[in-house]
Formats: structure tokens, C-alpha cells, sequence
């Protein structure tokens, strides 16, 4: 079946209640390997509740809240659900996000962009994530790059296309990073990182990442996202997570776990603020996470 873009564009999402706890935002966190070196002073307080800060949240536990999970597999959405890659994700921060409330998660698909046969589709879910009493912690935004679409618009009749989000830009190519962080994923972060709440098999089952195409299962886009904006954070936030306003990043290419992660950061000339940045997998010098863009307050 393939997709029909007024069924899919009109697909409603149930608000997603719920209350996550310090044991949850704990768990986030060492589910993207916080915590490895257990004297890394950049990383207790947000794997453990002792400390004189007391917990903190890590901002990119927003991507995880109020996620109305793996629907793409729903067979009516006509995705070919094997092929998705999460293509590139982009947060606003409002407020900071506390250890342990109450959140609902609002979406809604907003764009659907053919890219042309053989070339694939463009799916955009934006998410506001509010607390129960109403205020917006964040605004989301999930680029799904969906490779076995592409064509859909000349089928059913000739189905529209939306305009594509702004472009992001690449990093600089005529200077080095201001900063480089070093990040080593462990060899479980993919069936670790799924107990977030973003169950695809592709991360899990050897068999349905062969399908996909890949060797073997790839990394959470989504936990690639959580290591970079922790570098960046511990570059150059003095791991303050209250910092964290904007971070936008196209996923490149596959990430796989067990692989180092080193994030590069440049200081974008002007008040200090917002950054470029992108992440390569040192062992195949391979750009994975390129136009990365951030601000601080
Ligand atoms: C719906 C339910 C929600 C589900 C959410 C996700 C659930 C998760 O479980 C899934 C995951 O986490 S997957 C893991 C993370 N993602 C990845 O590993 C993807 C890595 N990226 C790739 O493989 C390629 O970039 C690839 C394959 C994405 C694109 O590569 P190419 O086809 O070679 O593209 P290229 O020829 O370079 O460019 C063609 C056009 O596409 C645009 N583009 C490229 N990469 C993009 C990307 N990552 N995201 C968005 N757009 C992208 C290019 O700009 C180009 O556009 P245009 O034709 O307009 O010039």
C-alpha cells in the first residue's frame, strides 16, 4: 500500500501523558553511556541523585517524553516502516526540564515531501512538549527521511507535496572545530537506548537491520543526538543543561554501537551563543552527524 497523503497528513496523535521519574531521567542518561567512567564529574549529576546540585535532567530527555512511539508501522500510515531513517531532528528548549513531572506530548505531522521515485519522502511530526499545567518545555521537530517511498505524489491520482523545512547549513570547511569532545558508545547502547520508548527493530533484530540494508543493527538517531548536545554542553556550557535553547542536526549516516563518537563544535563569530557542529566515528573517520547548529543562553 502506498501512501496517501491527505490519510497521512490528517492522521491525529492522542496526547501522550506522562510522569517520568529521577529514576527515569537516570536511566536516559546512562542509556546514552553516562556514566562509563564513574569518576567523570561531567556526568554524575545526571546519574546520581547525591549530589550537591541535587539530580539534573539532561535537555535531550525531551526527545523520549510524550513519544507516541513506533507508529510508523501501523499498516493504514502505507510507510514502508523497514526503510525509515530518522533524517534529521530539530529542538527549541522554553524551559529547563526538571528530574521528575508530569508532561503531555502533543504531535502532529506537518510536512510530507516527495523527493521523487527512487529517491525517497520527506515526513515531518512536530511535538510540543508541555507539563501537565500547560506550559511548553520544548517544541520538537523529526525529520523521517522515508527511503521506500519516493514516487507517491504521481500515484492515487497525483498526491501533493509540501514545501521543504529551511535548509540547514553545513559546518566550515576552512577552519578547525574551536572544540572536539571524544564519546565511547557502548557495544549495548541500541537495546539499551530502545527502552526509552522508541522500539523499531531496526536498532535490536540482525535480520530486519539486513533488510535495511545495514550490516548489522544501526544506533538510535535520537541517541547520537543526546551525546552530541552532552559534548556540547560539557565543551562549552560548563555542563549547565539550563543552557541549552536550540540544536538542530541532520543524521548523515549510520551510526554503529560500539563505535567512538567525536563531536567537533565551531563558534559561530557574533555574541558567543550559537555554534556549528557535527560528529565523525573515529575508527572509519565517517562524518555521521553534519549542519549541526546550537544556541546557549
Ligand atoms: C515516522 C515515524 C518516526 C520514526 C522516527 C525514526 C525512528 C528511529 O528508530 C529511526 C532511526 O533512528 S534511524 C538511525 C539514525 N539515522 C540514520 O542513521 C540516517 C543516516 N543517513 C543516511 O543514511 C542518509 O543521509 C540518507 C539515506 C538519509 C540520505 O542519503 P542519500 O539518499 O544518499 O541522500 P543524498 O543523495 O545525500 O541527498 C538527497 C536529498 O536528500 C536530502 N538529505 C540527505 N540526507 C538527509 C537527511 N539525513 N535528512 C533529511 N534530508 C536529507 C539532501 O539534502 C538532498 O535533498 P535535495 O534533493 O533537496 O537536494
Amino acid at each position: 500500500m502506498a501512501i496517501d497523503y491527505h490519510h497521512l497528513k490528517n492522521r491525529t496523535f492522542a496526547p501522550v501523558h506522562q510522569h517520568y521519574t529521577e529514576r527515569d531521567t537516570m536511566l536516559y542518561a546512562l542509556s546514552l553511556g553516562l556514566g562509563n567512567d564513574p569518576l567523570d564529574a561531567a556526568a554524575l549529576p545526571f546519574v546520581y541523585e547525591g549530589m550537591s546540585s541535587g539530580l539534573r535532567a539532561l535537555p535531550t530527555l525531551a526527545v523520549v517524553l510524550g513519544y507516541p512511539g513506533f507508529w510508523a508501522r501501523e499498516a493504514d500510515t502505507g510507510i514502508d516502516w523497514v526503510k525509515l531513517l530518522h533524517g534529521e531532528q530539530r529542538v527549541r528548549w522554553h524551559r529547563p526540564l526538571p528530574a521528575d513531572c508530569e508532561v503531555v506530548g502533543k504531535s502532529r505531522i506537518t510536512h510530507l515531501i516527495d523527493k521523487g521515485e527512487g529517491k525517497g519522502a520527506i515526513l515531518v511530526t512536530e511535538r510540543l512538549l508541555e507539563t501537565r499545567a500547560g506550559e511548553l518545555l520544548a517544541t520538537l521537530q523529526q525529520v523521517t527521511f522515508l527511503r521506500g517511498d519516493g514516487g507517491y505524489s504521481q500515484q492515487g491520482g497525483g498526491q501533493p507535496s509540501d514545501e521543504a523545512l529551511p535548509a540547514l547549513q553545513p559546518t566550515p570547511q576552512d577552519r578547525a572545530p574551536d572544540f572536539s569532545d571524544t564519546q565511547a558508545i557502548r557495544p549495548e547502547a541500541a537495546l539499551l537506548y530502545r527502552l526509552m520508548g522508541d522500539y523499531n527493530p531496526l536498532h535490536a533484530d540482525p535480520a530486519v537491520a539486513v533488510k535495511a540494508g545495514f550490516e548489522r543493527p544501526i544506533l538510535h538517531g535520537l541517541a547520537s543526538y543526546g551525546l552530541v548536545a552532552h559534548a556540547l554542553l560539557r565543551q562549552c556550557a560548563d555542563g549547565d543543561p539550563a543552557r541549552l535553547k536550540a540544536l538542530d542536526i541532520r543524521f548523515a549516516a549510520p551510526v554503529y554501537p560500539g563505535e567512538t563518537l567525536v563531536t567537533e563544535i565551531w563558534r559561530v563569530p557574533g555574541d558567543g551563543k550559537q555554534f556549528q557542529l557535527r560528529a565523525r566515528v573515529a575508527e572509519r573517520d565517517k562524518v555521521v552527524l553534519s549542519h549541526g547548529f546550537a544556541e546557549l543562553a
